[in-house]
């Protein structure tokens, strides 16, 4: 994993954490969870040298995400993993320390408040990350389409274009059960603006689909090979914060 800035100058709501499902609080107010999303929208694939991004259009509300937490409407603007080198490892956040081979981020900004992500990446209440664990079993059929463009994108900066992909047929069967808390980005720029919604329920993907994920590469063409591995961020205090559950 990336080690970065060990410490956020008065950072005490950072990302990524450990859910320690005991100390949860079952919130009766949080309501179900409403994503609508547009494969239409799906527009490129590219290796950011962090992860790869699947990005939709968002410059309109076709790709909402309200209810939850939430106290207002959320636009997607793309989705990411988190993976290790091996499959006892990889994922941002744990249950009971539990570590999972992967993480899938859906990002979405406040569309009520802000006109862009950029802006609102900077606001408490600017972002809203679905997470969802992954786990290494049967083949994910959905997800083979994602895995078929990896090849293309094998380095840093490089991007293909990509459509009609649902984002929505990778969230587990029930996404009424989460876990909720306010924290950060877990890359730069690590702002305290994420309300964090991480599904209870995994989704399962074979392990040939995963070893695609690590022959991703941090490097760029010029530079020596460095494989795409372990891009997650070592966990933060959780500094008093509660976690609320929306099941019992
Ligand atoms: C133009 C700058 C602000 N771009 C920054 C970049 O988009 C950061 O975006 C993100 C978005 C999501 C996450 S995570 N892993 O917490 O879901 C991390 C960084
Ligand atoms: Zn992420």
């Amino acid at each position: 994993m990336w080690q970065g800035p060990l410490v956020v100058p008065g950072g005490d709501h950072q990302s990524p954490i450990d859910i320690a499902v005991r100390k949860t609080v079952f919130d009766s107010e949080l309501k179900p969870l409403v994503a609508t999303y547009d494969p239409q929208t799906c527009q490129q694939i590219w290796n950011n040298g962090y992860s790869f991004l699947v990005e939709y259009d968002d410059t309109t509300d076709k790709n909402t995400l309200k209810g939850g937490p939430l106290q207002d409407k959320f636009r997607l603007c793309q989705f990411h993993f988190h993976w290790g080198e091996s499959n006892d490892w990889g994922s941002e956040h744990t249950v009971d320390r539990r570590l999972f081979p992967a993480e899938l981020h859906l990002v979405h900004w406040n569309s009520d408040r802000y006109t862009l992500f950029e802006e609102a990446v900077m606001e408490e209440n600017g972002l809203a990350v679905i997470g969802v664990f992954l786990k290494v079993g049967k083949r994910h059929e959905g997800l083979q389409k994602l895995v078929d463009a990896l090849p293309a994108i094998r380095h840093k900066d490089s991007i293909v274009e990509f459509n009609r992909f649902d984002p929505g047929c990778l969230l587990p069967a029930n996404i009424n059960d989460y876990w909720t808390y306010h924290g950060s980005l877990t890359t730069p720029p690590l702002t305290e603006s994420v309300s964090w919604i991480i599904m209870k329920q995994h989704i399962e993907v074979s392990h040939d689909q995963l070893a695609v994920f690590r022959s991703l590469l941090f490097t760029s063409a010029e530079e020596v090979q460095k494989s795409m591995v372990n891009n997650f961020r070592v966990q933060q205090p959780l500094r008093g914060r509660t976690i609320r559950s929306s099941f019992t």
